[in-house]
């Protein structure tokens, strides 16, 4: 995962470890898990909306709040990224042994 994906989940876990006065991420922590659901429904749409629209910058920053509230969601379901980048691997070997398989078959 990258360095900056690595740090914002650091800092946000140790939202959660810690109060911080006017932290954004303690208040979502406060407010549960239903609120943090919202938010990355909310995140969501915009990402949707900013697509649709074009504008590349725009985009980049919906994804940007999408993959924060992500990441809030993650620590608050003590998902780490580890357990992200596993999954994504295993899928990556099933698609290579799929791929292998079809050539092998393509070539008898
Ligand atoms: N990456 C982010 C980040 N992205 C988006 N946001 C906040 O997400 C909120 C979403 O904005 P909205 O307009 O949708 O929501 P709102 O109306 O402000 O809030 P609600 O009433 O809907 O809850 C804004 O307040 C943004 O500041 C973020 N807040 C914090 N971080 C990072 O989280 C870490 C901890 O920051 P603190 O929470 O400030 O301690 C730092 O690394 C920050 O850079």
């Amino acid at each position: 995962m990258s360095n900056a994906l690595q740090n914002l989940y650091d800092t946000v876990i140790s939202r959660k470890d810690e109060h911080q006065e006017g932290s954004y991420t303690c208040y979502l922590f406060e407010q549960g898990l239903d609120k943090i659901l919202k938010k990355c429904g909310e995140e969501c749409s915009e990402v949707i909306i900013a697509a649709k629209n074009g504008k590349k910058s725009d985009t980049v920053a919906e994804i940007s709040d999408l993959l924060y509230h992500l990441t809030v969601l993650m620590a608050q379901e003590g998902i780490s990224l580890d357990d992200v980048e596993a999954e994504l691997e295993k899928r990556s070997e099933k698609t290579g042994n799929l791929k292998k398989f079809h050539q092998v078959n393509k070539n008898t």
